[in-house]
């Protein structure tokens, strides 16, 4: 593991890492930030995932996470959203797919399953290389994230839910497999067979029978992509037909820009740090 960068903030460290990753065949960056607590012991980890067109950087930058997160003791770890580099295949114009579009899946179609593989790195390769290099409390995890990243944070959590403690996301994509944004990634990633894109799905991994215990969602009433791409009700109406205790805020005026989810960071990172603490 490289370290690129280090800053003290409110007490901890705000660092941005890079490493080869094995399984995305790349090398990754990724962002930690290490509240002051973690010079005492081991803390717990909270993920927090981007969404479309985000690097690890803009939450570091506009996510305004650090100063709670130093008092409430967490490490909050920031990945990339999909592979990179000269050898990565990609879509140069299309915001929608390949770099910058991973959406936390593990792609089985050529060219993309060399790289391609976000569900694996998210859930087993990074969290091993951070366990190895900080000091966080690794049977103590919990997981967030806004829009595609919300989505990943929903299918990851709905996959372990032994291992997240606590999932909460922010205007997420609730259904990939039947939003115009995400559905042509699917096919491009997963291959015609649509029902193999349910393993990614909040929606339908629920209605396959996947469970978690309680949901904490924030979604702005004015964001642009409400209506076609994020579809609120329809993980509302999963998770009723399953007894999923989900809390649904649908906050007045907010778009989907980190303006919205950064008025409500605070609010997710005590959701997470009361579960983190039980
Ligand atoms: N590039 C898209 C917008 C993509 C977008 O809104 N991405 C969200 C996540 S889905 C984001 O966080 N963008 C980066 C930022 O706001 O810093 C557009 O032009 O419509």
């Amino acid at each position: 593991m490289k370290v690129l960068s280090t800053s003290k903030s409110h007490g901890g460290v705000q660092g941005v890492y890079s490493h080869a990753s094995d399984v995305c065949a790349c090398d990754m960056t990724f962002a930690v930030f290490a509240p002051p607590q973690a010079a005492e012991g081991h803390v717990p980890v909270l993920w927090y995932l981007s969404g479309l067109t985000c690097t690890h950087a803009n939450v570091m930058d506009k996510g305004e996470y650090r100063r709670l997160a130093a008092e409430l003791g967490l490490v909050v770890v920031c990945p990339d959203t999909s592979p990179r580099g000269a050898d990565v295949p990609d879509e140069k114009d299309n915001w929608q797919f390949g770099c910058g579009a991973g959406f936390y899946l593990d792609a089985t179609q050529a060219p993309y399953a060399k790289n391609y593989r976000m569900y694996s790195y998210i859930a087993e390769e990074l969290p091993a290389l951070v366990a190895a290099n900080f000091p966080v409390d690794i049977s103590r995890q919990a997981i967030f994230g806004h829009s595609m990243g919300g989505h990943g944070a929903l299918t990851i959590a709905l996959k372990n839910p032994e291992r997240y403690r606590s999932c909460s996301a922010f205007a997420p994509i609730v259904q990939p497999t039947t939003a115009g944004w995400s559905r042509p990634a699917f096919e491009k990633y997963l291959g015609s067979d649509e029902r193999s894109w349910r393993a990614y799905d909040a929606t339908l991994l629920i209605e396959d029978g996947h469970r978690y215990g309680e949901l904490l969602v924030d979604q702005g009433t004015v964001d642009g992509f409400l209506q076609d791409g994020l579809r609120p009700w329809l993980l509302e109406d999963a998770c009723s037909k399953a007894g999923i205790a989900l809390t649904l805020r649908m906050q007045e005026g907010y778009d989907h820009s980190y303006n919205f989810m950064s008025t409500f960071m605070d609010d997710h990172l005590k959701w997470h740090a009361a579960r983190l603490a039980r």
